[in-house]
């Protein structure tokens, strides 16, 4: 009865870890090696039909379900994603299926006199967050950074994953030797807190994906499914492996995250605050699961803000920060030891993860932290290591690994950038059929709209009585195509851009790929809703019927179309929704009237008349109107006025200032500035990205 604090928070005096778990993850007596010509020797065989895992006692001891009915293997297009959400539930992780995962040679990481110094700004200097602090990380462990909010914790994270590489000082040793980026990169992943997961891709498609990103066409489709099997069994997500993102739970949508970083087996993974947002069950399965994982020689670093006891035991090591810099290094079992070094003393029932973070705080006097920081040499004493003695220094490590083998490869991806293009469209039309903004709105929109123009313009296109309503109806069908497809953009594509730094640092695909993807895949819709709208308001305001102006006219609305999702692109790219949204209309007011339609381009001021030259509406108004009124169009209809003043449809012309013959100049003009905004939407967001890190 009589257990002591710190037997309950560390375990016996045996020093085994008292996870509570029942958990024993036993050694892979023929682990299956993952290689583009191993057939694997499956072992999910019989945990696929519900037999227990022989290694595996987590309570509750529920066998998994079978998969679900009609659930052919990889085969998703039988498949329905179910609509109601997903409970969080009891999880059962196969550990055998941990056994097929590869085993990845440990690798040790340090970092020396490591400080991080940001750019407030235009004439408010600089800051620095972090402070010449040091560590070190072995391999194989799951280590903690935690600290107060603002203490830098995601920041040393970000500095040591690579994420940010301006303003970092001092070095980083993998084994021994000074880190190279791009190899690194190539060994590890980085898990973001906020989880940027497709939401409209079940789990299967969204692992599909991964792997096909990541593997690419040199591993076999038969290994890749089992792969992921394998994965989604070990983080208890097979049960739901036809359940859209969007409706998991925040644990399951966490492991997801973790999952399909596992598909190419990263060595050293770094988690920002993967606990967050989660019930405790939720946090305690997460740390579980990553702990799991490190048994197999993989380095898992997280930034946690304040564990529980519990929580806390589940950590081999912690690295604690104040104000950016190293307040405690070591074993989780012995920091209470460390405090009561340093005069001070855990008190009773109190967590000691909660009171170094309370020291960390300055709550106990700022003295303390400067005392903290000195017993632990910011960083670099080991003394509170687990067992200091066994800990391998630099040279020791040099001597034991080889001089890592440099990768020729100049691009950091693993596949072709045809397979990155070829993926990132099946994504991306996967996603189309079950957008409702993008894609079903977006048509139904443009059958709408396009319905109340026809009937509120009903036959103003050949009579001769009402060529100034046809005239508004041209400008009225410009600002549709522009600016819904301009604020469709600019309010869904910082949603994009979050997963795309994400996905596009750990090296799923390049930046050119996604781009070229991203253009092709809208065409189709936008072809469509722009072919629909343009039949309707055509047909109903009786325009001329002529092929070759029906042709003509769909041509500039589409084209239309394009310039308007550039400019909203660009803008996306480089404001934040709140910027883009109050940005995106204000900007293309002046546009409106450099169109040429309020005032006529001939009493346009001849300071002003510029504006014209880079008005993309102006271009689109002289192209409907050479549609609709050039091509030397003869007399209009005069059935509805005893007197049209514009039965001739050159008179008009002359009246507006437009010839009527300018509609090849004008195609050239809405390409030139669709290329040039999609050119600058590129540059921004290559900018954006370099700038973030
Ligand atoms: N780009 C930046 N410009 C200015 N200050 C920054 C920048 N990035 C981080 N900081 C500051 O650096 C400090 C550390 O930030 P960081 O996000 O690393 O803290 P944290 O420990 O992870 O906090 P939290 O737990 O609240 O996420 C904070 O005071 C933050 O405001």
């Amino acid at each position: 009865m009589a257990t002591t604090r710190e037997q309950f928070l560390f375990g016996n005096e045996n020093g085994v870890a008292g996870l509570g778990l029942g958990i024993e993850i036993g050694e892979a007596p023929n682990s299956r090696v993952y290689n583009a010509t191993t057939e694997p020797v499956s072992s999910a065989g019989g945990r696929r039909n519900g037999q227990p895992s022989t290694t595996t006692t987590v309570t509750p001891t529920s066998a998994p379900t079978p998969p679900q009915a009609g659930y052919t293997n990889g085969s998703t297009a039988s498949k329905q994603p179910p609509l109601e959400p997903v409970e969080e539930e009891e999880v059962h992780f196969d550990t055998d299926a941990l056994n097929n995962l590869p085993a990845r040679e440990p690798v040790d990481m340090e970092f020396k006199e490591l400080s991080l110094t940001v750019n407030l700004g235009f004439k408010r200097g600089s800051k620095e967050i972090l402070h010449n602090v040091c560590g070190k990380f072995p391999g194989s462990q799951l280590i903690a950074i935690m600290g107060p909010s603002g203490a830098g914790k995601s920041t040393l994270l970000d500095a040591l994953s690579g994420f940010k590489t301006t303003g970092v000082d001092g070095s980083i040793l993998l084994n021994g030797r000074r880190r190279d980026l791009p190899s690194f990169r190539r060994m590890s992943c980085y898990i973001t807190q906020d989880d940027r997961l497709q939401p409209l891709l079940t789990v299967n498609e969204n692992m599909h994906i991964a792997a096909d990103l990541k593997l690419g066409n040199t591993v076999s489709y038969e290994e890749k499914e089992s792969r992921i099997e394998d994965i989604l069994l070990l983080l208890g997500l097979y049960n739901h492996d036809q359940t859209l993102t969007v409706r998991l739970s925040g644990g399951q949508k966490k492991r997801l995250s973790i999952a399909m970083e596992l598909i190419n087996n990263p060595t050293v993974m770094f988690l920002d605050e993967p606990t967050t947002g989660l019930d405790s069950s939720s946090c305690t399965k997460v740390l579980e699961l990553l702990k799991r994982l490190t048994s197999q020689g993989r380095t898992i670093i997280c930034t946690i803000h304040q564990p529980t006891a519990k929580l806390f035991q589940i950590f081999d090591q912690v690295y604690v920060l104040s104000a950016g810099n190293c307040v405690y290094q070591g074993s989780t079992q012995k920091l209470v030891p460390f405090l009561q070094s340093v005069d001070l003393p855990c008190p009773m029932y109190h967590n000691p993860a909660d009171y170094i973070i309370e020291l960390a705080c300055g709550e106990y006097g700022f003295d303390k932290i400067d005392t903290l920081k000195s017993a632990t040499e910011n960083g670099s004493a080991l003394t509170w290591f687990d067992n200091p003695s066994s800990v391998m220094r630099a040279e020791a490590l040099m001597r034991k690994f080889p001089i890592p083998k440099r990768s020729k490869a100049r691009s950091l991806e693993d596949t072709s950038y045809s397979n990155q293009c070829s993926v990132l469209i099946r994504r991306g039309y996967i996603k189309a059929k079950r957008d409702t903004t993008m894609t079903h709105l977006r048509i139904g929109v443009n059958i709408a709209v396009a319905a109340l123009f026809g009937a509120m313009y009903d036959h103003t296109g050949r009579e001769g009585s009402r060529v100034l309503d046809n005239y508004n109806l041209l400008f009225a069908i410009l600002m549709h195509h522009s600016m819904t497809t301009m604020m469709l953009t600019v309010l869904t594509f910082p949603i994009e851009l979050s997963i795309l730094i994400k996905e596009h640092f750990n090296r799923w695909y390049s930046l050119k790929a996604y781009y070229t993807a991203m253009t092709l895949v809208d065409l189709p819709v936008s072809i469509l809703s722009c072919f629909l709208f343009t039949g309707i308001v055509y047909l109903w305001s009786y325009q001329p019927m002529e092929w070759v102006r029906f042709w003509m006219f769909f041509v500039i609305s589409l084209m239309t179309v394009f310039v308007g999702q550039s400019f909203g692109l660009m803008i996306g790219a480089w404001f934040d929704v709140t910027n883009g949204t109050f940005l995106a209309p204000v900007l293309t007011i002046p546009m409106m009237m450099f169109a040429g339609f309020g005032v006529t381009l001939r009493d346009l001021p001849s300071y002003l008349k510029w504006g014209s030259h880079i008005s993309y509406l102006r271009y689109g108004l002289e192209g409907f109107i050479a549609a609709i009124y050039g091509l030397d169009r003869g007399t209009l209809a005069c059935d509805e006025a005893p007197y049209c003043h514009y039965r001739y449809p050159k008179k008009f012309l002359e009246e507006i200032t437009m010839r009527g013959d300018q509609f090849w100049n004008d195609v050239l003009a809405l390409t030139l500035m669709i290329v040039l905004f999609r050119l600058a939407s590129y540059i921004i967001l290559k900018a954006k990205i370099k700038s973030i890190r």
